[in-house]
């Protein structure tokens, strides 16, 4: 029996499943929120992660952890068994990824210490992207400063980008050495990829989780001067630049309000704001399908997934609407069909297969882990 552990180690929550490796299935998953806050009970991650291990319970025999981290930079191109090594290089590459690797690493020595005995494997964002063209990870800036400081675009959500590509292919019944696939991961954060027989060839964020799609609270592409005019106009320094690209923009920045589930009530409601965020939300997605079929050279999967790409049926027709000359179709009834199961979207015989597929980032995680460790 293969059961693997996996932890999803956020800046305030751990969200954590035991996987089986036979049955596929989470024998349990749990989330602890509001990590490190006052009144919580949960003081750090460390607290957190002894919780999570209490409630797991000593019954299952565990054959590895496996740990989501965001950033591996260019040195992880394949998830790596954590060692001391590894901690060290996944701390160093915090710089670009403030929000997120800090907390992964704190996951990672908790866990660690309280299992000692099993292998940890980290699992990382960036991996399923390390196939990109420099045509496409390089940012037109100096080419030196550029390398010296790590600047390029290295792309996330890999996990899920991988895990879905290879479903597309499964549904369909085809190799995936020969599909050319759009990805669009519609989460809080979201990205898009154009992924080519199964490699990765171009992804929608960059340096950090920032670029790209606009998200819940992330603004997603956006003229780098616009930060330089607000810091000398309105006088608001880096940090403040910060927090407000990646915790205030997005869906929240325009409406108030960064859940696409009040923001698409609101707008069906009628209220003009929350429609205009959703136009732009919308317009985004469409220049990047554009763009990628481009890459590309054709297309024969379009493909929703997460949380937002798996549930809301009036973005997808509407972001959709008017592609048909791309071959690019919906069927409004197959479409609107509630289900947790791979589907089609578009009408039969269409050129190109519009699918929605659930992701599944914990069961990749825990296939990747198990092929470490082999
Ligand atoms: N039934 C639904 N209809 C529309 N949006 C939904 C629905 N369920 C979840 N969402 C949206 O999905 C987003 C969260 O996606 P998820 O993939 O869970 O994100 P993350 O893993 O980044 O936290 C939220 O904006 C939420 O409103
Ligand atoms: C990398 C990233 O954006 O992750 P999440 O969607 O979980 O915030
Ligand atoms: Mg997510």
């Amino acid at each position: 029996m293969t059961q693997i552990f996996v932890v999803n180690s956020g800046s305030s929550s751990i969200k954590y499943q035991l996987v089986d490796l036979e049955t596929e299935e989470a024998v349990l998953s749990g989330i602890l929120e509001r990590v490190g806050e006052p009144g919580s009970g949960i003081p750090d991650h460390e607290a957190g992660m002894r919780r999570v291990l209490e409630t797991l319970g000593t019954g299952h025999e565990i054959t590895a952890v496996g740990h989501r981290v965001v950033h591996g930079g260019s040195l992880f191109s394949a998830a790596a068994i954590v060692t001391d090594e590894v901690e060290a290089e996944i701390a160093e590459l915090s710089a670009l990824a403030p929000l997120h690797n800090p907390a992964n690493l704190l996951g990672i020595r908790a866990a660690r210490h309280a299992l000692p005995t099993v292998p940890h494997v980290a699992v990382f964002d960036t991996a399923f992207h390390q196939t990109l063209p420099p045509a496409a990870y390089t940012y037109a800036i100096d080419r030196e400063l550029a390398e010296r400081h790590g600047v390029r675009r290295y792309g996330f959500h890999g996990t899920s980008h991988k895990y879905v590509s290879q479903e597309t292919a499964r549904f369909l019944g085809r190799p995936l050495t020969d599909l050319k696939t759009i990805v669009l991961h519609l989460g809080n954060g979201a990205s898009v990829s154009a992924i080519d027989g199964g490699v990765s060839v171009e992804t929608s964020m960059g340096m950090t989780p920032l670029e790209g799609l606009v998200m819940g609270t992330r603004s997603g592409d956006i003229d780098a001067a616009v930060l330089i005019h607000l810091h000398r106009q309105a006088g608001l320094d880096f940090d403040e630049l910060d927090t407000m690209l990646n915790r205030q923009s997005g869906l929240l920045g325009l409406t108030g309000n960064g859940d696409m589930r009040d923001v698409q009530e609101a707008a069906s409601r009628g209220d003009e704001v929350a429609e205009g965020a959703l136009a732009v939300y919308r317009h985004r997605i469409r220049r990047y399908i554009g763009a990628y079929i481009a890459h590309l050279g054709g297309l024969d999967a379009l493909v929703f997934t997460a949380g937002v790409g798996e549930n809301n049926a009036l973005l997808r027709r509407r972001t959709l609407a008017g592609l048909e000359f791309l071959g690019i179709a919906v069927d409004v009834d197959r479409n609107e069909l509630a289900s947790r199961k791979a589907r089609y979207i578009s009408p039969d015989g269409a050129p190109v297969a519009v699918l929605v597929i659930p992701t599944n980032e914990e069961l990749e995680i825990a296939r990747q882990c198990v092929a470490a460790i082999a």
